[in-house]
């Protein structure tokens, strides 16, 4: 299978990323961890750009042994000199050379002509070539350069001594049938082309640079270059981890293969997302949380059955140990009782369909519902307690300059019962309410509310005692809304106290005192 070389520029365009800068410590780090990842070229640095800039690419250099390491110069003598000095200590060396040659750059920029561009490659690469062995040369602009003048300046700085011929689309303004044509035109009109690896090196302005990519690793290109997280100048460049896994996983289409040891690209994802601070979207392919995750009852439910169903890839493929079930409103069923299994619930057919219909109520409210959710309510269905009273709907009304008060409407079989009280705040009053109705000479012994759920959409968890002839009668309530949670548990209570004095009172007793909820 032809072989494509992966050149990461992380540390030099992916630096270039407003924000993205890297001190030497840190450089090292992502060295290391490029090595590991297995790229064939990593580019430190622009040695001229800083004295820190130097030092990182030199010691990049000295540390590095399994990959080449480069240095980005223009294409004078001055930096080609810097450049030298610093990779000179690599294992593998290479000097990266660059001059535009798009009527744009040339005219406003460079303000040379064609012939005298023409002329500078050729003389730099010469000149590079007495340090080095492997020397790179980019047509920056390539994208918008006449295509005939393109193939005259690789020619020239082949014959020069130039290892590798890239062709940066500096701007991203090419699409992937235009650039496929371009790589296509190259091959084709450079009589040496034989002599040099085809490089390719995409931005992402119109978000095409990975599209773009590989649609030069189609036309012949052999050397792509990009950056983890896809970061660099302005919208960045080629995303490493989406090129290599697009050409692990369509194999079929673009018969290549990388060195990259791919179950290191999440780690390495997540190095440059600590050492840059630069997040990466949620929805980021590949690499983003949501990558591997499903929150859809229909997917979920395929994915449990059959992996393939909605995953073009394995997790583990990329470094990730597991993909993620995210239980949130669009979830099913099957997920749900996957969730209450693994979280070690064994409940019944009837069980488990109510905490579904709880779990869709809860699923509403929340945006995404966490295994302690869960627990929280299939902990609610193993406490067979018969629903007395039934919660059905309440409204309050308190500030700090008026008197709280409640309405609170339960039920009991067919009957409806609503009542409405004041209070010393709107618990108190729902509370008061509550008493009206149901009746009972009873006190309230014991109050407890906590979060089970992190976050400002967390359940709140309200647990009640009651004492009544020396007995007591603990209630459990769950909302989102803690006045609700405060009534369910109150009622909760209420029930069981009524439970324990009808017929089943010995069963009902041991029920109560004998756990927690
Ligand atoms: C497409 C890319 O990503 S290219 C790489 C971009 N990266 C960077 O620029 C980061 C590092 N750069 C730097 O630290 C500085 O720009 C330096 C040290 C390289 C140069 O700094 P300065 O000498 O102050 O020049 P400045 O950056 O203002 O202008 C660039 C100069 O280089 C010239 N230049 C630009 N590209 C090239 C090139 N490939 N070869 C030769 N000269 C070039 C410009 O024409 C301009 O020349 P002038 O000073 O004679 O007008
Ligand atoms: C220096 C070159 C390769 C570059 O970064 C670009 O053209 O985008
Ligand atoms: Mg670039």
């Amino acid at each position: 299978m032809r072989q494509i070389k992966v050149f990461d520029t992380t540390l030099r365009d992916g630096e270039q990323s407003p924000g993205c800068s890297m001190n030497l410590e840190e450089k090292i780090k992502v060295a290391l961890q490029l090595e590991k990842l297995g790229v064939d070229v990593m580019e430190a640095g622009f040695a001229i750009a800083s004295p820190g800039d130097f030092e990182a690419v030199k010691k990049v250099a000295e540390t590095i042994k399994n990959s080449t390491v480069a240095s980005l110069s223009r294409a004078l003598t001055k930096d080609i000199d810097r450049a030298w000095e610093a990779v000179k200590y690599a294992v593998s060396p290479r000097i990266h050379t660059f001059l535009a040659t798009s009527d744009i750059h040339m005219q406003y920029k460079l303000k040379k002509t064609p012939e005298q561009v023409l002329e500078q490659a050729t003389e730099m690469v010469k000149y590079a070539k007495k340090f080095c062995s492997d020397i790179e040369f980019s047509a920056e602009d390539a994208s918008r350069s006449d295509k005939d003048f393109l193939c005259r300046v690789f020619e020239s700085v082949i014959n020069a001594g130039a290892t590798v011929i890239n062709i940066p689309d500096t701007v991203g303004y090419t699409t992937p049938d235009e650039f496929y044509d371009i790589i296509s035109y190259i091959k084709n009109n450079v009589s040496n082309i034989h002599k040099a690896d085809i490089s390719v090196h995409c931005h992402n302005d119109l978000g095409l640079g990975v599209a773009n990519s590989l649609a030069a690793i189609r036309a012949g290109a052999s050397q792509v270059e990009c950056t983890i997280n896809g970061i660099g100048e302005r919208a960045g460049n080629a995303a490493l981890e989406e090129v290599v896994m697009a050409l692990a996983t369509r194999k079929d289409i673009y018969g290549v293969e990388t060195g990259i040891n791919t179950t290191e690209i999440y780690p390495t994802s997540r190095l440059i997302t600590s050492v840059t601070g630069s997040l990466i979207q949620a929805n980021k392919a590949i690499v983003g949380a949501n990558a591997f995750a499903h929150e859809s009852g229909i997917h979920q439910h395929g994915v449990l059955a059959n992996k393939s169903t909605y995953e073009i890839m394995t997790p583990e493929s990329v470094g990730l140990t597991e993909n993620k079930m995210v239980l949130g409103k669009h979830s099913g069923r099957h997920a749900f009782e996957d969730r209450l299994n693994h979280l070690g619930y064994n409940l019944t057919k009837e069980e488990i369909e109510e905490a579904f219909q709880a779990f869709k109520v809860l699923a509403d409210k929340k945006k995404t519902v966490t295994d302690r959710d869960i627990e929280a309510l299939a902990g609610q269905k193993q406490v067979h307690t018969p629903e007395i009273y039934t919660f059905e709907r309440f409204v309050t009304n308190s500030g700090n300059t008026i008197t709280a008060t409640a309405n609170v409407k339960i039920s009991r079989d067919e009957a409806v019962f609503e009542e409405v009280s004041t209070g010393d705040g709107p618990i108190d009053a729902a509370f008061k309410a509550i008493d009206k109705i149901v009746g009972i000479d009873f006190s309230l012994e014991d109050y407890k509310i906590q979060a089970v759920t992190e976050g400002k959409d967390a359940q709140g968890a309200v647990v009640i005692k009651l004492l009544k002839d020396g007995k007591i009668y603990k209630g459990s309530g769950l909302s989102t809304d803690i006045i609700e949670a405060s009534i369910k548990g109150y009622i909760n209570a209420i029930n069981k106290m009524l439970y324990a004095s009808s017929k089943q009172e010995k069963e009902a007793t041991e029920d109560v005192e004998g756990r927690d909820i």
